[in-house]
């Protein structure tokens, strides 16, 4: 058994589809995933399962050495740290970006009357000031700009501390600067030995950071391949999963991938 999360055969039926098929996958501590795949691959849909706000219809789940169906998801999720546009909808807009972290610590997405403790506070300050939120602690999370919602809700992912951290699209609609800036962070979680383990779900080549170290590609629900990123990332198993040729280049720790021009 992988120490952070297994998935074996695992199936999300809906309407007699299958979301995600025969999914198997291990994670191990200290393990960086990127999962790619093109729109309505599963991608988020497999998140949700290893989140466990998801119950597969078939197969096993383990995760941090439990196993779904046998466990209180409730607990589990405190230690699981989830930033996704799932949440965006759940975040009250007059709620502060400070209140914003602070729930995470008691599980809830609003405020209920609760009185914080001050070494929360302290650590959700210090969170916030690391993804670059420092000085907008007493800003309503409604106004602020889509880049500053993502490291918002990356540091309230931090914030109980948690043993896993999965990152659904954390780059989608940042312009060039905002995907740079947000990259160099995640870089700098990714290559801290003491960070979770991560899985961040994402589009684009370009929006892997570097300290990233394995791979997953699903495409129409299965695996195409999950592996080391050294191995595994190739222009030829990114066609296949994309559905069209396209060429690959690393510089340095990062990634650029490109379609192939017709004729
Ligand atoms: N509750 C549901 N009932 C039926 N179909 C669903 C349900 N939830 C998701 N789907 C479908 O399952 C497929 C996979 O969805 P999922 O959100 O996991 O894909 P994704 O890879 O994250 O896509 P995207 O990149 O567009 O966000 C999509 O075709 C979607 O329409």
């Amino acid at each position: 058994m992988s120490d952070v999360l297994e998935l074996v055969d695992v199936s999300v039926v809906r309407d007699g589809r299958a979301l995600i098929n025969q999914v198997s996958w291990s994670v191990a501590e200290g393990e960086r995933w990127v999962i790619l795949g093109p729109n309505g691959a599963g991608k988020t849909t497999l998140l949700q399962v290893a989140a466990t706000y998801l119950h597969p219809t078939a197969g096993q789940v383990a995760v941090l050495g439990e196993k779904l169906g046998e466990v209180d998801v409730f607990e589990l999720r405190q230690r699981i740290g989830l930033a996704g546009v799932s949440l965006l909808d759940r975040i009250p807009r007059e709620q502060t970006v400070l209140q914003t972290v602070l729930t995470a610590a008691y599980g809830m997405t609003a405020t209920w009357h609760e009185t914080y403790e001050t070494t929360d506070t302290a650590r959700a300050l210090l969170l916030l000031d690391r993804l670059g939120m420092g000085g907008y602690e007493e800003r309503a999370f409604g106004t602020l700009s889509e880049g500053e919602r993502k490291r918002t809700l990356i540091a309230r992912a931090l914030m109980t501390d948690p043993e896993l951290l999965l990152l659904d699209e954390p780059a989608a609609g940042l312009d060039l600067g905002g995907r740079e800036d947000l990259v160099r962070r995640l870089g700098a979680l990714a290559q801290d030995q003491y960070a979770p383990a991560m899985a961040m779900v994402t589009h684009h080549v370009e929006e892997i950071a570097p300290g990233f170290t394995h791979v997953l590609m699903i495409r129409q629900g299965k695996v195409l391949t999950a592996g080391p990123i050294d191995t595994e990332l190739t222009a030829r198993n990114l066609s296949l999963c994309f559905g069209l040729p396209l060429t690959l280049e690393r510089h340095g720790d990062r990634w650029s991938a490109q379609g192939l021009p017709f004729g």
